[in-house]
């Protein structure tokens, strides 16, 4: 029988074994600047362990900043943020001070994030089985048979069993989507970050994708944080809907009181174009 893909198995390692209680993400004043450009703006949110939260917003209102950050793609310019007790944007320094995370401390920590692009960015020269095996294996030390298992169970639960020797290339747009939820899930990640990841896909593929995320959300325990212009997704998934302007969360609640009655014009003026 099939082992569930999202249950760990064996300890891998963690900076954050002790696992401090209350939220799972937390920001605090987080600011973003582009030179003169402020992308976001003293931005305080929290996530608990276990939420679906969507963001929602306009164009440029720091969204995607939001999701490469937690990734450590990109760094604050100032503010703080957490992670699981932990603080992903500071270490200690000498004499009790903080400095600014280094790679490595940084690296620990984004073990518990996993992310899908827009554009799938899979391996173009590794099979899909080697995709999603390649990183429990080099990241996280893990056997290659252990990882093989892992990754065929996770093909199984995005449909796509049949295609573990498939390179790439002989993929839809949709089956490669599939395959870089499943090789982000390998990771056994605690937070799935979602960057507007059927954006790229030609109408007919974006269902088949977001039923499997719906899947996903539905039967794990996984924390989201998901960008997405996809409303209905977002309705079906969402614990929480945050909606964003200029850098700023400008409304945050229940999927029923932003899309049913939100508060603001702004989010009104929002939906009205994207509904
Ligand atoms: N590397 C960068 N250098 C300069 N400006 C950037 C950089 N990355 C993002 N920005 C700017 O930051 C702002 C926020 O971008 P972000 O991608 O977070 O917005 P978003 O809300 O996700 O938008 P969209 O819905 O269009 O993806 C934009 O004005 C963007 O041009």
């Amino acid at each position: 029988m099939a082992t569930d893909p999202l249950q760990k198995t064996s300890p891998e390692p963690s900076v954050a074994d002790t696992a401090a209680p209350g939220h799972l993400v937390v920001f605090d004043q987080v600011v973003k600047r582009y030179g003169d450009h402020v992308v976001l703006d003293h931005l305080d949110f929290t996530v608990d362990r276990g939420q679906h939260v969507t963001l929602i917003g306009p164009s440029g209102s720091g969204k995607t900043t939001i999701l490469r950050l937690l990734m450590t793609l990109e760094q604050v310019s100032d503010g703080v943020i957490m992670v699981d007790g932990q603080s992903l944007t500071h270490m200690p320094g000498p004499n009790g001070s903080l400095r600014p995370a280094n790679e490595k401390h940084q690296r620990e920590i984004r073990k518990k994030i996993g992310m899908v692009f827009q554009q799938f960015n899979l391996f173009p020269n590794m099979n899909v089985l080697q995709n999603i095996t390649e990183a429990p294996v080099n990241v996280l030390g893990l056997d290659r048979a252990e990882a093989e298992e892992r990754a065929r169970d996770l093909l199984q639960l995005v449909g796509l069993e049949e295609k573990a020797t498939a390179h790439p290339t002989q993929l839809s747009g949709g089956q490669q989507q599939r395959v870089a939820i499943a090789r982000a899930l390998a990771m056994r990640p605690e937070i799935l970050l979602l960057d507007e990841v059927t954006s790229a896909l030609d109408p007919e593929l974006v269902h088949g994708v977001l039923d499997v995320l719906r899947d996903i959300a539905h039967t794990t325990d996984i924390t989201m944080l998901c960008v997405t212009h996809e409303m209905n997704f977002a309705r079906d998934i969402s614990d929480r809907v945050m909606m964003f302007d200029k850098g700023k969360v400008i409304e945050s609640g229940t999927p029923e009181k932003i899309f049913g009655d939100p508060d603001h014009e702004r989010t009104r003026e929002f939906l009205g174009a994207v509904l």
